[in-house]
């Protein structure tokens, strides 16, 4: 969960919801539900008849506000198709905390909006996702994720998209991802490089919850902040598996305290119950603690581990 920016919160983004903006009885669902982040899709989910009242719907929706905490995303049609223009007005116009541009195949894609977004009267906090989901897209990863580091840049995540990906390549979607996870891999190394949050694809089938945990069990191993998802249904699982285990939560505790002993000042290394432990996994505590404490408040239990 490494930011970009680190005067910008950190924020939880364990489970990332799509949602249809055609879909009037999901969008009207979206306040009662408990994921972190929510894609609001005008692309893949929306036939091309619907665009425009789907804009419509979004502006509606957002106008009413109150998102309970949630970070609020707007999936906007590729930059090659007829409807992103009006898209991108329409996004811009709800003030969404960030844009996720579809397909993105290479640096200047990014650059491209970015610069649209900086010469309007944008919000200035308005972030930029990108969606790493074409052979291309996997091939530039490092340099689209470079990006990040330009000056002014908006790009804050990678959001992985394992569906487009299967159809571009001709990979067969099969049990524990054994050829996607290779390039599933290369967009996690790329977005870590510079600091980007890594979101790991959907799980199309939403009534095989055996299947599902196991793709995000799967998923929190490589290293993914969290998972897209397709169904409230698959909420819960995801905050469990990409949360906060309690006993790292209090092995991070122990030894953030450990360090704090005036006797462990001025050491790099030190024992804990056998244990060798560095300061980089000091490190590593303090960022889990502060991932708890945000987790917490998100999920309105805040622990003792609040400050
Ligand atoms: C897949 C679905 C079409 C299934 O919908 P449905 O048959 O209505 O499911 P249920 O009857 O089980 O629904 C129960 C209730 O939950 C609401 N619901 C369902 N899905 C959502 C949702 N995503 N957000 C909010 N609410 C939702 C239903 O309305 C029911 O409500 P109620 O009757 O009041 O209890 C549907 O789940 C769906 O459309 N999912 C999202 C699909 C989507 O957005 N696809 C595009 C994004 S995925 C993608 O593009 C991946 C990427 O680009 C890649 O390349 O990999
Ligand atoms: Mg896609």
């Amino acid at each position: 969960m490494t930011a970009i920016d680190s005067s910008r919160p950190v924020r939880p983004r364990r489970s990332v919801l799509y949602v249809p903006a055609s879909n009037a009885k999901a969008l009207a669902k979206v306040r009662s539900l408990a994921c972190d982040a929510v894609i609001l899709d005008l692309e893949d989910a929306v036939m091309p008849a619907d665009k425009g009242p789907a804009r419509e719907a979004l502006r509606r929706f957002f106008a009413e506000g109150d998102f309970g905490g949630k970070e609020m995303i707007i999936r906007v049609n590729g930059l090659q198709t007829a409807w992103f223009g009006e898209d991108f007005l329409a996004a811009r116009a709800c003030r969404p905390h960030a844009i996720l541009i579809p397909k993105v195949d290479e640096p200047d894609d990014i650059a491209s909006v970015a610069d649209a977004l900086q010469q309007t009267d944008a919000p200035s906090d308005l972030r930029l996702w990108a969606m790493i989901e074409t052979p291309r897209g996997v091939m530039n990863a490092g340099q689209i994720a470079r990006h990040a580091r330009t000056q002014g840049s908006l790009l804050d995540c990678f959001v992985t998209g394992t569906n487009d990906l299967i159809k571009e390549t001709g990979a067969l979607q099969m049990p524990g991802r054994p050829y996607l996870s290779t390039w599933l891999m290369q967009i996690l190394l790329a977005g870590k490089a510079y600091g980007l949050d890594v979101i790991d694809g959907v799980y199309n089938d939403f009534r095989d919850s055996d299947g599902f945990l196991a793709e995000c069990r799967d998923g929190r191993a490589m290293g993914f902040e969290g998972k897209t998802l397709i169904h409230p249904g698959q909420i819960a699982e995801a905050n469990r598996i990409f949360g906060i285990d309690p006993a790292r939560l209090a092995e991070a505790e122990a030894i953030v305290a450990a360090f704090a002993l005036p006797e462990n000042a001025g050491l790099g290394v030190i024992g804990i119950d056998g244990r060798m432990v560095e300061r980089l996994h000091a490190d590593m505590a303090q960022d889990l603690i502060e991932k708890a404490r945000r987790i917490a408040v998100l999920d309105g239990s805040p622990t003792e581990t609040q400050a």
